[in-house]
């Protein structure tokens, strides 16, 4: 099965989608996060790293993987932090997960977007804190 290594950047609760190129024959027009095939002698890691300079002329400084996906891929994510602007010739924007929900992505980034939900969620300071 081939392996994909996606970068989640994160701008407080909003993530970086791309839009696929709608003339892709593979699922053209999604939006997805960056990132593309391990190659082989690579590390999800290291494909990732490649991958984000290439796509968007980011250096990683940290990426934690994330449980793996499988489906027609299987995709091994990563929290990403980079002070880094990403530019791409694609489609791009910042999203929260609500908003994705309302996005066409790949089916198996559904279950993915749940957990960014929950993460967004858990880094919030509780209620209490706020008020007193
Ligand atoms: N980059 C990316 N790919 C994803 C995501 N979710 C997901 O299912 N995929 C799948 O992972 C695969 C990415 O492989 P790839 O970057 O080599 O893209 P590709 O199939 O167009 O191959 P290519 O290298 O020939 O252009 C695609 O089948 C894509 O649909 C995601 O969030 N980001």
């Amino acid at each position: 099965m081939k392996a994909v290594a996606i970068g989640l950047l994160r701008h407080g609760n909003r993530w970086f989608l791309q839009r696929r190129d709608p003339s892709n024959p593979v699922l053209p027009g999604l939006w997805e996060f960056p990132g593309g095939k391990v190659e082989e002698g690579e590390t999800p890691e290291s494909a990732l790293m490649r991958e984000l300079r290439e796509e968007l002329g980011v250096s990683l400084h940290f990426a934690e993987p994330m449980p793996t996906l499988e489906g027609a891929v299987r995709l091994h994510p990563f929290l990403v932090r980079s002070d880094v602007a990403p530019r791409t010739d694609l489609a791009w924007g910042w999203f929260t997960a609500a908003d994705m929900l309302h996005l066409p992505v790949p089916p198996l980034n559904l279950p993915l977007i749940a957990a960014l939900a929950r993460i967004a969620d858990e880094s919030q300071p509780p209620l209490a804190d706020l008020i007193t």
